[in-house]
Parts: structure tokens; C-alpha cells; sequence
């Protein structure tokens, strides 16, 4: 018999089996006026007289969408009228995929990933990842088990963003990823992480270790990242209590890199290459939505690049698709070939699919699955893992000469007072300390600020007096609630410093071969997101640094006003971090 959860899924079933290929718009904010929102959009690109007197180029372009969301939408519009329905039909059992498709810089991370600003700007990862451990939390009928990937492809090589066994500074540090096919055409992801996550903050811990690596491995030629596919997947398990059959599902979330046009960008070299690599993984995806959209299509050609190989299971037919096109409407960005491909997959998805929505791809269909094959499968799992270790023993990584690893080994040594990790944690926990009296004295309704809460050592205090009341239990349970962010803060920073920590030997091996030299005198400065969190001077006089000079910390000193401070820590509150860059610099 069918139980009412299994009742809810299967109705939602229907409803997702006739879901087509989603195409929504969505228009970055600019200084122009904003377009109205509706479902389609109308360019109109002005003939440029430099590019001769006979010019027979198009000036007006419309195009349709399922809708276009104007400048002005928040990213809470967007995870309800986009990532929501897609979140729901996982939850029943369906693959789905979200992916954001425009030019670089037209807002493809803010929307999957969110804007480092402000807490408002979290993107559609963190909401979704909210959003789907409620639900777990009120479905009691349920024991569900979330693992997550996240999977970089860089000129068609796969990295994996969540190994967090070695210290990566560049992208080959990172664990390769490669595609396995077995006899049955399931594919196989080589070497690359599952981790588990049981709730929402070990979700977004393992999001930030993702973005962090992401940022900390540069590609060869870019600071940002930016021409890479990033794939953060969620895999859903869920099985009734005392039942040994699984049901599994996953959620794509795709992060695209810029739809830059090469004839457009005038690039050369390992950027050229590069944007070849990007054209050509996007217009095979492009080619396997068309091909799923046909009828009678035999052959799916997933084949043709690594990233229609990792969505293979997820794209089309039962799945939940949908792509989001993402524009900077100015003169100069103006990007006709986003939103013309945006159409065309709109009208392949809708002109030639039956009822149904597009071929079924056989692969999207809810996968039960036995105990006995989990278990065969975390059979296979351990063999993958033991094989790594064994890679990893043969295989020790980049090493620093004598002489440099000596230097470095000095100076970590000579300045771990003020490197270590437990000091920058003791250091933010007292700034944490002061900021939750700040942020709670600040909102307290009464003018009299509450003793527990303004009390610098207020995080860790002891509970308020009975006499205290309502008013300082709520206060209570907001500084705890307050105290447990700012662990996960301080977690992340610590991983953010070790992150820093390996970039940091990398920098100064760098800055060693050039600027080493006697009686030198340095400053390091250790910046995040344009923030200096930490600050040493050093003073060499040998080939060894025997001198350190402990400067200022800003973090410490009393230079910043709280509004700085405060814009720090929300900075982090954002989970969004970019990674640290070390700056060495001459006096
Ligand atoms: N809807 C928006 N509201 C506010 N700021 C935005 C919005 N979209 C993008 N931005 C800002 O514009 C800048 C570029 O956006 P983003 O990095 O998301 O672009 P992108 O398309 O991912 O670029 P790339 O291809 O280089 O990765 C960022 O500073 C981002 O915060």
C-alpha cells in the first residue's frame, strides 16, 4: 500500500514527468533604466559605424523566456520561482539540475552561489541546501542522508574542490577527476569526494571548503576563477525506517563559465585555449538538450565533453532542467548569443517535445537501490580511496629546495605566536566577544543594556538570574544562537588561514628569489576580500629571517571603527569567502 509520503511523491511525479526545459532570464543590475519584467526580451543593438558604411547587421532581437526577472529581483524571488520547484521534485525522487549560462560577469556565481556582501545576497546553493534540510527535519516519516560533490572542469580536466586532505595552492593540487563508463553506461566519477553533510551547517562548510579551494587554486591565467564549470552536486538517500531499499536522487547546481564570444574577446595563448574549451563544452551542452528534445533521437551525443558526461543522468526527460540566462544589459556587454541560446533551447524543449516534456534519457527515473548494492558499492568506494593513498604516498607533492624549506620553516617557527591558528582563533573570539555585545546592546529594546549580553566575556557567561525574565532569556538564546555562527566563523577562518598558511610558502619562495637580500625589511600583509586580517613586519638580515618586528594587528588595534569590524565578519557570515592573498612588499 502506498503511504502518504509515497502518495505526495508520486503525485508530484506526475506534475514533474510533464515539466519541460525551464529558460528563465534574469538581468543584472545596471545604471540603466530597468527593463518590465514579463517572458520575453527585446534588444536593440545600434548599428556601429566603425564597423563600415555598408552594415546589414541586425538591430532588433526579441527572445522568450519562461520569465524574465528584472534588476531589481532579490535572490529570494529567485530560489522560490526558480530553485524551489526544482528542490521539491529532487525531494520526490528526481535528478535536477539548475544552471546559470551568460557572459563572465553577468552574474552567473552571484545567483548560484550569492554576493559576499550581504547576508541577502545568498545565493541559490545556500538557500536550497536550507530550504532541503527543513524539509528533512519535518518529514519524521523519513531517514534521509545527504552527500555533496563539488567538481571543477577546467579545459575538460575534472579537479575535485572537496579533498580537504592536502593543501591545494594551485589547481593540479587538486585531486583529477576522471570519467568512468561501466558495462552497463552508468558513469563513474573517478576520485571524486562524496562527503557526507547531516546538517545544513556541515552543507555549508563543505560549500565554502569547495569555494575556497575553488579561489586558492587559480586557474593558470585568471585571478578569479571564472573559466571553469563548477558542479556542486547534493545526493539525496532516502530510505523508511527498517527498510533496507534506498531511493536516490541528486541536485545539480551548476556554475557555467562566461559564454564569451573568442572572436569577441581578442584573446591568445593558454586564454585562447581556454576559450575554445569553454565554447565548446557549452555548445555540446547545448547540442544534448536539442538532441534529448527530439523525438525518436537515438543517440544522445553525452559523450562529446566531461560536462555533458557528469549531467548525463540529470538533464532532461524525467529530470527537472533548468537554465537560468544571465545578462548585463549595457552597450558594451550586450550578449545576443546568451539569450538566442536561451530560445533555442526554449523552443526545442517546447516545439518538438510530447506531453511528457523531452526523451526520457533513461537515466532520470527515482533509483531504488538494495542494501546489497550500496554495500557493493562502498565496496568499490574503499578499493577508489586505497588506490588514492596510495598515490598519495608515491606521490608527495611540490617540494621547496633545502634552503628554501629551511627559511620557511624559520620564519613559521620564529612567527607562529602570530600565525598559528589558535591564536588568530583566540583572536577572533574576542572580537567575536566584542561584536556580540555590540550587536546586542544594539538591538536591545530597553535603554538599559543587559549585564549577561554587554559583558565582554558575555558569550561564555553563566545564565541570567530568574529574576531577569523573558527579555533576558530571549537575549540569552540569541547570544547562543549569535555564539554558534561565530564558531562556524571562526572554523572557517581557521581553514581560510591554512589555506593562506600554504599560499603563503608559495609566495615567499617567490618573493625570495627575487627580492632576498640582506637587511631587507618587509612588510607582510595578509588580505581577504580587500580586508588586511593580519599584518607582520619582518626584517631580515641573512639568508634566514632572524628578526620579526610584530606589527599592529588590525583586527586587535583599536584603528577600525566597529562598522569596519562589523563588515568583516559579515563579509564572512556570507560563507561566500574569496581566498586570502598575501601581498610582500619593500619598505
Ligand atoms: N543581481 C545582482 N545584484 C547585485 N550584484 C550583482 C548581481 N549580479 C552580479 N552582481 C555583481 O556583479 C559582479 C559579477 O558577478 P558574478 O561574479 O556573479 O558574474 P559571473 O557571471 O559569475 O562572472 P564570471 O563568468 O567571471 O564568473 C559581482 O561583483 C557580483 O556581486
Amino acid at each position: 500500500m502506498e503511504s502518504p509520503a509515497d502518495s505526495a511523491a508520486s503525485s508530484q511525479r506526475r506534475d514533474t514527468v510533464k515539466q519541460k526545459i525551464q529558460i528563465f532570464g534574469r538581468i543584472k543590475p545596471s545604471k540603466k533604466p530597468s527593463a518590465k519584467p514579463g517572458a520575453s526580451l527585446e534588444f536593440v543593438v545600434p548599428k556601429d559605424l566603425a564597423d563600415g558604411f555598408v552594415n546589414n547587421k541586425k538591430e532588433c532581437y526579441r527572445f522568450r523566456f519562461q520569465k524574465v526577472f528584472d534588476q531589481t529581483v532579490k535572490q529570494e524571488e529567485i530560489f522560490q520561482n526558480i530553485a524551489k520547484p526544482v528542490a521539491d521534485s529532487v525531494l520526490a525522487g528526481y535528478n535536477g539540475t539548475i544552471f546559470a549560462y551568460g557572459q563572465t560577469g553577468s552574474g552567473k556565481t552571484f545567483t548560484i552561489t550569492g554576493g559576499a556582501e550581504r547576508y541577502s545576497d545568498r545565493g541559490i546553493i545556500p538557500r536550497t541546501l536550507s530550504y532541503l534540510f527543513d524539509c528533512f527535519s519535518q518529514d519524521s516519516s523519513m531517514i534521509y542522508t545527504t552527500n555533496i560533490s563539488y567538481l571543477e572542469i577546467y579545459n575538460e580536466l575534472g579537479y575535485d574542490l572537496l579533498d580537504s586532505r592536502r593543501e591545494a595552492s594551485r589547481l593540479e593540487d587538486l585531486p583529477r577527476v576522471s570519467i568512468m563508463e561501466d558495462a552497463d553506461q552508468n558513469i563513474h566519477l573517478r576520485n571524486l569526494s562524496l562527503q557526507q553533510a547531516g546538517n545544513e551547517e556541515e552543507a555549508l562548510n563543505l560549500l565554502f571548503l569547495g569555494d575556497t579551494n575553488r579561489m586558492i587554486a587559480e586557474t593558470p591565467m585568471n585571478q578569479a576563477s571564472t573559466r571553469s564549470h563548477c558542479v556542486f552536486t547534493m545526493h539525496l538517500c532516502r530510505r523508511e525506517p527498517g527498510s533496507a531499499t534506498v531511493r536516490r536522487s541528486k541536485l545539480h547546481l551548476v556554475d557555467l563559465a562566461g559564454s564569451d564570444r573568442v572572436s569577441k574577446t581578442g584573446l591568445y595563448g593558454q586564454q585562447l585555449t581556454e576559450a575554445k574549451y569553454i565554447n565548446l563544452s557549452l555548445h555540446y551542452l547545448e547540442q544534448v538538450i536539442i538532441a534529448l528534445s527530439e523525438k525518436n533521437r537515438s543517440h544522445i551525443p553525452y559523450r562529446n565533453s566531461m560536462l555533458t558526461s557528469v549531467l548525463r543522468d540529470s538533464l532532461g526527460g524525467n529530470c527537472m532542467t533548468t537554465m537560468i540566462a544571465t545578462m548585463a544589459i549595457d552597450k558594451r556587454n550586450v550578449d545576443v548569443s546568451t539569450t538566442s541560446t536561451g530560445t533555442r533551447l526554449k523552443q526545442s524543449a517546447a516545439g518538438t517535445a510530447d506531453e511528457n516534456g523531452i526523451q526520457d534519457n533513461h537515466h532520470s527515473a527515482e533509483q531504488v537501490i538494495t542494501l546489497k548494492e550500496t554495500l557493493s558499492q562502498r565496496d568499490n568506494e574503499i578499493s577508489i580511496l586505497r588506490n588514492k593513498n596510495k598515490q598519495k604516498q608515491t606521490n608527495p607533492g611540490p617540494q621547496l629546495s633545502m634552503g628554501q624549506q629551511e627559511a620557511f620553516e624559520t620564519f613559521m617557527k620564529d612567527h607562529d605566536d602570530h600565525l598559528t591558528i589558535d591564536d588568530n582563533k583566540n583572536l577572533l573570539k574576542q572580537r567575536s566577544r566584542q561584536l556580540t555585545s555590540h550587536n546586542v546592546s544594539t538591538r536591545t529594546p530597553s535603554s538599559e543594556p543587559c549585564p549577561h549580553v554587554c559583558s565582554t566575556a558575555g558569550v561564555t557567561g553563566s545564565p541570567p538570574e530568574a529574576e531577569e525574565g523573558e527579555d533576558a532569556l530571549e537575549e540569552t538564546l540569541c547570544r547562543q544562537i549569535t555564539q554558534e555562527k561565530q564558531s562556524t566563523e571562526i572554523e572557517h577562518l581557521q581553514l581560510l588561514l591554512e589555506k593562506t598558511k600554504v599560499k603563503i610558502q608559495r609566495d615567499f619562495r617567490q618573493w625570495w628569489s627575487h627580492w632576498g637580500a640582506p637587511h631587507v625589511e618587509v612588510t607582510l600583509l595578509i588580505i581577504h576580500k580587500h580586508l588586511i586580517i593580519d599584518h607582520f613586519n619582518l626584517q631580515f638580515s641573512s639568508f634566514r629571517c632572524t628578526r620579526l618586528t610584530p606589527s599592529s594587528i588590525p583586527l586587535t588595534g583599536d584603528q577600525q571603527t566597529d562598522a569596519d569590524i562589523m563588515a568583516f565578519i559579515r563579509a564572512r557570515q556570507n560563507l561566500l569567502h574569496r581566498t586570502g592573498n598575501c601581498t610582500w612588499s619593500n619598505h
